[in-house]
């Protein structure tokens, strides 16, 4: 009981994550200087978690679990530290995850801590938990806050949707995935299993208009077409059912899961209102650090590029994946404000393997 009050003071990350956090933040690792190690340090520079891109920079003697950035206190700014600081930078890199480590604790023994978009009650909140079983669930206003609090230490991980069953890709997220530098280190798929929900007393007749997460609007398209329901699109499922909730509405309900309901006070009027009963939503699992494949099973690898427009572009990058037997298990193009045109594979296959044919 007592954990679940704590929890519920959790008032959702915003955007001003990038103010300075108080001194008495709990998370010592939030504010952090990297430093590329062959860089002199007065080229020291505040990057965002761009650990993997600088692999290659280490010692040049193909060590690829050793990341090429060093976090360093931004307290710590003294040049007379700096050789000490570089010899014993090499011990004290961040480690990148292994297969075998998806310990549910981070290195102190305190509880990972998983940002999710959305409020309490959220399924993305549920996903976090069945991805990292006693993690600390961390409420976030957007997605963008999510991939931040991760980058700026203030979070461990990232739980997110990528896809789902019924309502297709979540682009904003290939997006985000894009323009920020962390890396996908698992999924996890979850059952969403829509409920309808109202303030007590008021009846499905009663309802006039319906507030959800536009997934899940559109992943009852059929129910809420024939209630006859205006749809209105918000934040989260659970995010609805708070506003519903807080104000107290009479006629307006929420999409939103049973979970969310026992948290705001709500009845429920439906249940399983999803157009389909095996409604399912993938998740990906996104850290600082890359996962470094072992041989001993396959992973899914994901690979963005863009092409130059032209005949015949995309029939050959396929090509590349064809010709060597390569199974894709997705491909998913999208528009982005950074190039025009994106394709996203995904195959099963050995990491090394992989950027050996890439
Ligand atoms: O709004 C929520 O509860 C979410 O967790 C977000 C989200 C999504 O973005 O797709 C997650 C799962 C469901 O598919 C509906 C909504």
């Amino acid at each position: 009981m007592a954990a679940s009050v704590a929890r519920s003071q959790l008032t959702p990350l915003s955007r001003q994550i990038t103010a300075k956090p108080s001194q008495s933040d709990q998370t010592p690792k939030c504010i952090v200087r990297f430093r590329p190690l062959n860089i002199p340090r007065r080229f020291n520079v505040t990057v965002k978690a761009s650990i993997n891109r600088n692999d290659e920079k280490i010692g040049g003697n193909n060590n690829k679990t050793a990341p090429a950035l060093h976090p360093q206190s931004i307290l710590d700014d003294d040049d007379d530290e700096e050789d000490a600081a570089s010899k014993d930078s090499l011990n004290s890199l961040p480690r990148p995850l292994s297969s075998a480590q998806f310990s549910n604790f981070v290195s102190d023994g305190s509880r990972l801590r998983v940002a999710y978009q959305g409020v309490r009650g959220a399924y993305s909140e549920s996903a976090a938990e069945k991805a990292y079983p006693n993690c600390e669930a961390v409420p976030c206003e957007q997605f963008d806050t999510a991939f931040e609090a991760v980058e700026r230490w203030l979070v461990d991980r990232a739980v997110l949707p990528i896809e789902n069953s019924l309502g297709g890709s979540i682009h904003r997220n290939y997006d985000l995935l894009l323009r920020h530098r962390l890396h996908i280190v698992g999924e996890v798929k979850f059952a969403v299993r829509h409920c309808l929900l109202a303030n007590p007393g008021v009846k499905v007749e009663d309802l006039k208009r319906v507030l959800s997460h536009p997934q899940a609007l559109a992943q009852c398209e059929n129910t809420l077409t024939k209630l006859g329901l205006v749809r209105e699109a918000v934040d989260d499922t659970a995010g609805a059912a708070k506003y519903v909730s807080f104000e107290q509405l009479k006629d307006t309900g929420a999409v939103a899961s049973s979970s969310a309901a026992a948290i705001y006070g709500l009845n429920i009027l439906a249940e399983d209102i999803q157009d389909d009963c095996d409604n399912v939503t993938r998740f990906l699992m996104l850290a600082r650090e890359p996962i470094i494949p072992g041989t001993d099973r396959p992973f899914k690898t994901s690979i963005v590029f863009s092409l130059e427009e032209g005949p015949g572009v995309l029939f050959k990058a396929l090509a590349v994946f064809a010709l060597r037997q390569i199974n894709l298990t997705k491909v998913c193009f999208f528009s982005s404000w950074i190039t025009r045109l994106f394709v996203i594979y995904y195959f099963f296959v050995f990491f090394e393997i992989a950027f050996e044919y890439l």
